[in-house]
């Protein structure tokens, strides 16, 4: 397990043999402190160019997430909103499906994906509910990264939040 700044990153080992392989990517004995109990899981699949986030939940509401990408290809988005000297911090990590890792992004940071390829899918598992009435979120486009993107796909809800730099200054 490695720490890229607050988000964990987890390897697995896969169980390969002439049928294919196994990779199991949730065991309690290994998340015990920091995901001792799954509340929700849920997949997402997308297209290329669909930007989903960048969202996270107030306060006591703050949703931990372990994020695994099944098929396609996707960065991974998190934004350090912890108050502090890492505030507004954006890490970028690719992911591919069926991959060796997951990441486990804490409910302090705010996530969101950039999907890469058709037919991308990812599982979400958190240990606290989805409380929409507690969701806000970061803009996408004001995140200092240029994804290249030609033509995003996003909800107008997303398309809608405010900048990072007006959130990390409410957040100071
Ligand atoms: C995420 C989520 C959505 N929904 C519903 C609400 C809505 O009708 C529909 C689509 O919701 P959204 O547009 O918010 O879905 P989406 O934009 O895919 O939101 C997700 O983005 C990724 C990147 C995350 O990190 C997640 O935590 C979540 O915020 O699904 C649930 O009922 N439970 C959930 O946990």
């Amino acid at each position: 397990m490695s720490d890229l700044g607050g988000i964990k990153k987890i390897g697995f080992t896969p169980f390969v043999d002439f049928r294919g392989d196994l990779l199991k990517i949730y065991r309690r004995e290994i998340f015990q402190d920091l995901l001792p109990n799954i509340e929700e899981i849920y997949l997402s699949r997308s297209d290329k160019g669909v930007i989903r986030g960048m969202h996270y939940q107030l306060g006591g509401k703050a949703q931990d997430k372990l994020v695994y990408c099944i098929t396609g290809r996707m960065l991974d988005i998190s934004i350090d909103l912890r108050p502090g000297g890492g505030l507004g911090n954006v890490h970028v990590e690719e992911m591919v499906g069926g991959g060796k890792s997951a990441l486990l992004i804490p409910g302090s940071f705010a996530h969101g994906v950039i999907v890469l390829e058709d037919q991308t899918t990812f599982i979400s598992m958190s240990p606290q509910p989805y409380s929409p009435g507690d969701e806000r979120g970061v803009r996408w486009d004001t995140l200092g990264v240029d994804f290249g993107l030609s033509q995003p796909v996003v909800t107008e809800k997303d398309q809608s939040w405010p900048s990072l730099q007006d959130v990390v200054n409410q957040l100071r």
